[in-house]
Parts: C-alpha cells; structure tokens; sequence
C-alpha cells in the first residue's frame, strides 16, 4: 500500500499502516530487540539530569553525528538489517537517509514528551521517517502555537508495521508525542531515519 498523505494544515505528515507484513515486522522486532545496543540515557529537562523513559540507540554514517536534548550522540555503524529496512524506506519516500533513532517503549510507562525535531542538523525542513515494530501506541500531534486554532490535535495509533512520514514544515508548526498508556502494552520499537548534515 503507498503512502497516505493526512489532511493537516501547514504539514505534510504521510502514512502507510502496511508498510510492512505483520511476519516482517515481528521477525524485525524480535532481531533488533537483541541486536541493538540499547542504552537509557539522562537528558536536560528545566537544568535536571532525569532518564529518559525509554530506551534508545543512534546508529548510521560515520559522519552523522548528532546533538539531540542535549546530548551528542555518536552513531554505532550501520547493521545488516538496518540498512536492509533503510533501503526499503529510501525506495517508499524517495529520500536518503544517513542515520537512524531507535526507539524502545519497554511498556505503557516508557514515553516520549511533546518536542520537535528541529536541530540545525535536520536542516530547514526535517524529513523523518518513522518504522514502528511491536505494541500499538498512540502517536499525537499538536500545534506548537495554541492560537492556530485551525490546528487541531490529532491522534494516530501507529501499529507494527507502519511508515510515518514527517516533511515539509510539519516540525515547524506541530509537536508531537507518545504519551504513557495505562493499558496492559508490550513493548514497541521505533525507528525513525533521519538525514542529518554534519555540522563539522
Ligand atoms: O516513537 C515514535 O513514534 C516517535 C519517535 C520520535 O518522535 C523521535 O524519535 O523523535
Ligand atoms: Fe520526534
């Protein structure tokens, strides 16, 4: 199934819920579970040193060095697999990507603020690519003025399987957010491959 583009005003946010099988998925999921080198980190929130509810690891080019919450993160290199899926994703968005963000939502309590991707490395109009794997989570959208309010938040429940495509000036305009989830989840994995410029 190609890519949907969702009706969102000053966004340009594509989806294909089927992006991959439903076995694809679990094979991968199972696979980088094990393979990746997980880490949690501590990030800066108001001058604090808190973790980060969730786990996460950096991988891709030598030279896709990264500066994300205060941390400057250097990639692990590439994996079979991810460069398998990276190809994948290249050829669905017509994009290359030189990095990767993993994401590990361990259950319903691991999550992820409301924020934007917009470090200079991203440059002007960030496009990110999103692979989720495992536990259905709901992926929340909001505008970052609260005045816009032809804006309205959105809700989108990312299932293993889909490719969330965030170009245009999507991160310009609208935060988005895993939120916490009281019911039972398993754990989800997310990628989202990026293209970042090294800024030497
Ligand atoms: O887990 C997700 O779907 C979102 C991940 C995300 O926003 C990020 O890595 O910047
Ligand atoms: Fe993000």
């Amino acid at each position: 199934m190609p890519l949907q583009s969702l009706a969102l005003p000053d966004a340009d946010v594509l989806l294909d819920a089927q992006f991959l099988s439903l076995d694809a998925a679990a094979a991968l999921l199972s696979e980088l579970t094990t393979t990746i080198a997980w880490r949690q980190e501590p990030i800066k929130l108001f001058g604090k040193e808190v973790m980060q509810p969730r786990l996460t690891a950096w991988y891709g080019n030598p030279a896709a060095r990264y500066q994300y919450s205060g941390l400057a993160l250097e990639p692990y290199p590439w994996t079979p697999a991810l460069q398998r899926l990276r190809a994948q994703v290249e050829a669905a968005t017509g994009t290359r990507f030189n990095s990767v963000l993993l994401n590990l939502y361990r259950s319903g309590q691991d999550s992820m603020g409301w924020h934007v991707d917009n470090e200079p490395e991203l440059g002007p109009t960030p496009i990110i690519a999103s692979v989720s794997l495992g536990d259905t989570r709901r992926f929340r959208l909001k505008p970052r003025d609260p005045q816009r309010t032809q804006h309205a938040p959105v809700s989108l429940e990312l299932s293993a399987g889909s490719l969330l495509v965030m170009r245009g000036y999507t991160q310009r305009y609208w935060l988005h957010a895993v939120p916490k989830t009281a019911r039972p989840t398993g754990p989800r994995l997310n990628l989202t491959f990026r293209a970042v410029t090294p800024s030497s």
